[in-house]
């Protein structure tokens, strides 16, 4: 084929328009490339050291690193800076390392930074858990004051729940000696729920299948519509928040349970003042009264119940169902377990005072929280107006500040043999010193599993009391083992197939 002449005048216009195009391309990539840079060197967090790549667009390989190794990228920070910053998907996040920045982070007032607020931010709570729980979370104050206060009076509801919820639940096998594979984390939930639910709502609703059932769904949702939300850009988030059918369906739904029993509670709470009847003394009614308290309508109380839920199940249950799979993989220590929870329960019963005594199961559950905490953070807070740390660390408003709590509990200058389960070294550290301050319910500068300070999980002592009566009633009724050949795999929060080998018990207490 013949090639076309092409004409001299068109060839050079056409090589000046090239070098012309060439010329703006190169020039836009420039302008590009400085904006990049201008934008991340503007950015008011740059000086704190990030791991991984902390150019924008390249911090997505970190942010999506951090999300499936997070304990690794945090102890990397932690083994190099004593403040640090990782990437999620939609911010930075920034880390302090060390017993002595948790402690600092732990004492910034309240007028500086803010737990509801972070916790809003992470998980989107208004869209999430409840509507109006982040300004007005009335659960919190009845579960640090009348909650705690009344602990003693109310254990009996817990013990009673929870013997009657376990056969059901987990109903032994038929033939002695025959080992059945349990799912731990689904029916350890199950079993929390009717005994938190005892002391929230009481009998009948907490056995209710429907009430259960809503809540098991209301507890799926706030993950799901939490990571619905992770993506949304942040204007678009609020508008896609309020379409989100969850967390209305779910209020909803408690509504209808709830709202008679609020409306009972009231009637008597007014006979009462009138000296005609006796005075309830029940979670709801201490709800009721925070209402009244901060000048809410009594509608609130159902957003309480939900938020109360949020609050203490998934926690509970993440932390039993550690203990288990610790306990299988180690189960040298059920006989000394058995003998101390035997004991006890022989001379005491099962009374709140009694579960408080078994210091060597109190013990376990520390250490094993210790090394399986449910996130490997803890102390979240959002700054409210700028801080500067004491190493000089400038962290602007509105920045999400942790503390890197799984790190400090297996840093080995705080803790010997850190890395090792080791269950009985709190009950030996008591024992040693003659102290009490190593009890699962303590919290620390270097054990943050419950928080530390002003905003310490004020459900500790409920869920210590609850949590230890629970693992009192399989060590006295189960053997336990892993699955033949199964290696216990630790995650933060172990997933739903993760099996255990439970079978009715074989031996007496020698
Ligand atoms: C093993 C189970 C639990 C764990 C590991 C846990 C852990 C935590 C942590 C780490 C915090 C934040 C503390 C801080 O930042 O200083 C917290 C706060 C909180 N927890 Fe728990 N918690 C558990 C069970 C419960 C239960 C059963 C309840 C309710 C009965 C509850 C109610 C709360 C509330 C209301 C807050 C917010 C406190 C505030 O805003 O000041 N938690 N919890």
């Amino acid at each position: 084929m013949l090639a076309t002449p092409i004409p001299q005048y068109v060839d050079a216009r056409h090589l000046c328009r090239m070098e012309d195009k060439t010329q703006y391309i190169f020039a836009l990539l420039g302008l590009l490339a400085s904006l990049y840079f201008i934008y991340w060197k503007a950015d008011p967090l740059y000086n704190i050291p990030a791991i991984g790549p902390s150019a924008p667009i390249l911090s997505y390989l970190g942010a999506y690193r951090y999300y499936y190794h997070g304990r690794q990228v945090l102890r990397e920070g932690y083994r190099k800076y004593k403040v640090f910053r990782v990437p999620m998907l939609d911010r930075w996040v920034v880390v302090v390392s060390g017993a002595d920045m948790n402690e600092e982070l732990r004492k910034l007032p309240d007028t500086h930074v803010s737990l509801a607020q972070a916790v809003n931010e992470f998980i989107h709570s208004k869209y999430t858990v409840a509507r109006d729980i982040t300004d007005h979370p009335i659960h919190t104050a009845v579960i640090r004051g009348p909650l705690t206060r009344n602990l003693n009076l109310l254990f009996p509801d817990v013990v009673d729940e929870m013997k009657t919820a376990f056969p059901e639940v987990m109903p032994l096998p038929t033939h002695d000696g025959e080992w059945v594979a349990i799912s731990v984390r689904n029916t350890m939930a199950c079993i929390v729920s009717r005994a938190s639910n005892r002391v929230f709502v009481g009998l009948p609703l907490c056995r209710d299948p429907k009430f259960l059932d809503t809540l098991v769904e209301y507890a799926l949702s706030v993950s799901k519509a939490r990571d619905i939300l992770n993506v949304m850009p942040g204007r678009v988030r609020g508008i896609v928040g309020n379409v989100l059918p969850w967390v209305k369906r779910a209020t909803r739904h408690a509504s209808v349970c709830i709202q008679p029993m609020v409306q009972e509670r009231l009637q008597r709470l007014q006979n009462t003042d009138d000296d005609h009847g006796d005075k309830p003394h029940d979670y709801l009614t201490w709800l009721i009264e925070e209402t009244q308290k901060v000048k809410l309508s009594p509608d609130f109380v159902v957003q309480g119940i939900l938020a109360s839920n949020f609050s203490a199940v998934h926690t509970a249950s993440n932390s039993i169902t550690h203990a288990l799979f610790n306990l299988a993989a180690h189960t040298q220590y059920m006989q000394p377990l058995r003998e101390e929870v035997e004991d006890i329960i022989k001379e005491h019963g099962w009374t709140y005072n009694a579960i408080k005594e078994m210091w060597k199961l109190d013990s376990f559950m520390r250490e094993s929280q210790r090394l399986c905490g449910v996130t490997g953070v803890s102390l979240m807070r959002k700054v409210l107006l700028d801080i500067t740390l004491s190493d000089g660390t400038y962290i602007p408003k509105g920045t999400l500040v942790v503390a890197a709590s799984s790190a400090t509990h297996t840093d080995k200058t705080y803790y010997e043999n850190a890395e090792a389960f080791v269950p009985f070294r709190f009950y030996d550290m008591c024992t040693e010193n003659g102290t009490l301050g190593t009890q699962f319910v303590n919290t620390s500068k270097d054990y943050l599993a419950f928080g530390h300070g002003k905003h310490a999980c004020p459900g500790r002592f409920f869920v210590a009391h609850e949590l230890k009566a629970m693992m009192a009633y399989i060590i006295l009724h189960y053997d336990v083992k892993l699955e033949d050949g199964a290696l216990w795999v630790w995650h933060d929060i172990p997933p739903p197939s993760a099996k255990i080998l439970f079978r009715k018990r074989q031996s007496e207490v020698e």
